[in-house]
Parts: structure tokens; sequence; C-alpha cells
């Protein structure tokens, strides 16, 4: 770990010394903060995105900052396109000899009423979401894991109660839980394990911005409905990453570990729904408290 920081790892700092880790979407927020612990722990790690300039950027950084070499940039990446996925996978077996561990970070959506999304927008959400988290996942099997093992988590969000105002962005993630399910039974023979990180609300410059105003609706009125009463770090939930990725999670496979301060269990209001009855009532009774 760079001496500048004064952030830890909780766990031992040679956990995976030797091995070789992929972490799309890594140059910004929920990932680069996986990178920086996955690195700090021993890992050489492979940061990729659409902006490579961004992702070069940030191995630079973390380079400078002490990991001397640990971190490097892959070539652009759109995770909705198959083509770049089989390449990005192809320069990380052919350029390290390795593909040990792959962490599926890359994602987003936007926030919109469900009747306002456009087919080509829930199809973007969708494509970038599941289909591009499962072919980062079929292509890290086929070009290395399923003859050498490996460990693989997928970043979802919030899907319990769905998500009303980003509908496609937890249907698509409920996917990629449900795609986990199979992948761990079908890869197992492999000595692949694959799992979960369903993060709640937590706190990442990028992910804010994406959000504009919306961002400053998600403080103010999100955040007193959470019962952490506060949002997640991503030092949160790197943590739980790197769990699943370690050798003590050996017997953990197909499972969703959620970082979310208890969140799963309330209803987020991210739409406002109007004060007053909203469905005709049926029955014999009435139902006097709603009269
Ligand atoms: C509570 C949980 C908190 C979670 C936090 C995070 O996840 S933080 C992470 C936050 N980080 C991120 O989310 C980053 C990654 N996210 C993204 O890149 C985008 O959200 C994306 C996945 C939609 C791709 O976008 P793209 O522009 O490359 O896609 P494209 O050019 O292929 O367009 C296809 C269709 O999509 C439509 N459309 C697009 N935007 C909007 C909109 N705002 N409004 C309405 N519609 C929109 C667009 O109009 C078009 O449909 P049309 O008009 O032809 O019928
Ligand atoms: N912050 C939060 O509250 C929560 C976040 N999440 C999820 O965690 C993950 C990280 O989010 P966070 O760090 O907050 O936000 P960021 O916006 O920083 O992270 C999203 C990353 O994904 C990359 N990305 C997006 N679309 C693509 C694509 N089509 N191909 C390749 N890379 C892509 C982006 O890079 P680039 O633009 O260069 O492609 C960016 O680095 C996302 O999947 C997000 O949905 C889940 C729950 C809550």
């Amino acid at each position: 770990m760079p001496e500048e920081s004064t952030w830890r790892s909780v766990f031992r700092n040679d956990l995976f010394k030797g091995k070789v880790a992929l972490v799309s979407g890594g140059g910004t927020g929920i990932g680069k903060s996986i990178v920086i612990e996955l690195a700090s722990l021993g890992a050489t790690v492979v940061i990729s995105s659409r902006n490579e300039e961004k992702c070069h950027k940030a191995a630079d950084e973390l380079n400078a900052l002490g990991f001397s070499g640990k971190v490097a940039a892959g070539p652009s990446t759109n995770i909705r396109k198959e083509e770049d996925i089989q390449k990005l996978i192809s320069h990380v077996v052919e350029r390290y000899g390795a593909l040990d561990i792959l962490v599926n970070n890359a994602g987003g959506q936007f926030i919109s009423d469900s009747a306002d999304i456009s087919k080509r927008g829930f199809q973007a959400v969708v494509e970038t979401n599941l289909q591009g988290t499962f072919l980062m996942c079929r292509e890290a099997f086929n070009q290395y894991m399923r003859d050498n093992g490996g460990s693989i988590v997928n970043i979802t969000i919030g899907n319990r109660n769905g998500m009303p105002g980003m509908m496609h962005s937890a249907a698509a993630r409920a996917g990629v839980e449900n795609m986990t399910a199979s992948l761990c039974v079908e890869w197992i023979e492999s000595k692949v394990r694959i799992n979960c990180v369903r993060p709640g609300i937590i706190f990442t410059e990028s992910g804010f911005e994406n959000y504009g105003p919306a961002g400053e609706y998600f403080l103010e009125k999100i955040v007193p409905s959470l019962p952490a009463k506060r949002l997640g770090s991503a030092e949160e939930v790197s943590s739980a990453v790197v769990w699943l990725l370690c050798e003590g999670a050996g017997y953990v496979t197909g499972s969703v570990i959620c970082v979310d301060g208890g969140g799963s269990y309330v209803a987020l209001p991210l739409v406002e729904i109007e004060d007053k009855t909203n469905l005709p009532t049926y029955g014999y009774l009435p139902m006097k408290a709603k009269l």
C-alpha cells in the first residue's frame, strides 16, 4: 500500500500475490477502490472502460502513489460490444499470462419514469449491465478460467424491491444475480467461483456527477430513509469484493452480498407517490383506517 495513504485493507498484504486481476470500470469510483485494494494486496490489476485516457490517468496516479507498475490500463472497451470484450480478455491473457480474478464493475443507467423509457434506452441499459456482464464472464471462462480456475465478482444494484425510477437497471442486475446462480453450477468443475456484491447507495463523485441535480435529491430524500442514515463508502464495497475473491471464501459461490446498511429492507423513495388513497378498495368490510 502507498505510504502516503492512511487507508489500509483489513486483509493480509500478500493475499493476492502473483495473481492477475481485471476490473471493468476500474478507473473511477467503486471500481478504483477495488483496484487499489487488490493492488495493495499484491495483485497485478488491469483496468478497462470506454474512456482509455481516464484509465491511463488512474493507472499512472496509482503507480505514482506507490504501486509501481502493478496497475495497468487495458485497451478501450465498451462492454456493449462483443469484439471489444474478446480483445480485452485476450490482451490480459497474452500480456500477463493469466486472468485469475475478474470484477465486473462497469455499468450504469439513467433515472427515468418507466413510462418514458424508449426501447433503445431500455436496450442500452440491459446491454450494458446484463449482456455486457455475461460476455465478460463468458470470455474470461473460455479464454482462461475453464482450464485454470478463477474467481469472479459481479457488481449489481439494490433490486430486492425493484427500483422505481431505475426499473431497467434493477431488472438487468436481477438478471445478473440469476445468471450468477446458473454459472456457479456450470463452472464449478473448472474451480471457478462466481458471486455478486450488491451495493446500496455509495458515495462516489463520478457516480453522482452522472445524475446531476438528481444526485442531490438522493442525498436529501433517500439518506433519511436508510436504516444506517448515511451513504456507504467505496471501501466498504471493495472489502466485500476482496473477501469473495480470496481463498477464505472457497466454499462461497452463487451468493449475493448486500453492502447497503440494511437498505434492502426498506423502500427507497426514488419516486414520489401522491399522499392519497391510490387503489380502490374491494371487499365486504371497509378498511376503516383508509376511509
Ligand atoms: C440507487 C442506485 C444508485 C446507483 C448509482 C450508480 O449506478 S452510479 C453509476 C453511474 N454511472 C453511469 O451510469 C455511467 C454509465 N451509464 C451510461 O453510459 C448510460 O446511462 C447508458 C447505459 C444509458 C448508455 O448511454 P449512451 O448515451 O451511451 O446510450 P446510447 O447512445 O446507446 O443511447 C441509447 C438510448 O438511451 C437513451 N438515453 C441515454 N441516456 C438517457 C437519459 N439520461 N435519459 C433518457 N434516455 C436516455 C437515449 O436517448 C437512447 O434512446 P433513443 O433516444 O434513441 O430512443
Ligand atoms: N454509486 C452507487 O451508489 C452504486 C453504484 N452501483 C454500481 O457500481 C458500479 C460502479 O459505479 P460507481 O463507481 O458509483 O460509478 P462510476 O460512474 O464511477 O462507474 C461506472 C464505471 O463503468 C464504466 N462504464 C460504464 N459503461 C461502460 C461500458 N458500456 N463499457 C465499459 N465501461 C463502462 C465507466 O467508465 P467509462 O465511462 O470510461 O466507460 C465507469 O468507470 C456501477 O455498475 C454502478 O451501477 C451499484 C449500486 C450503487
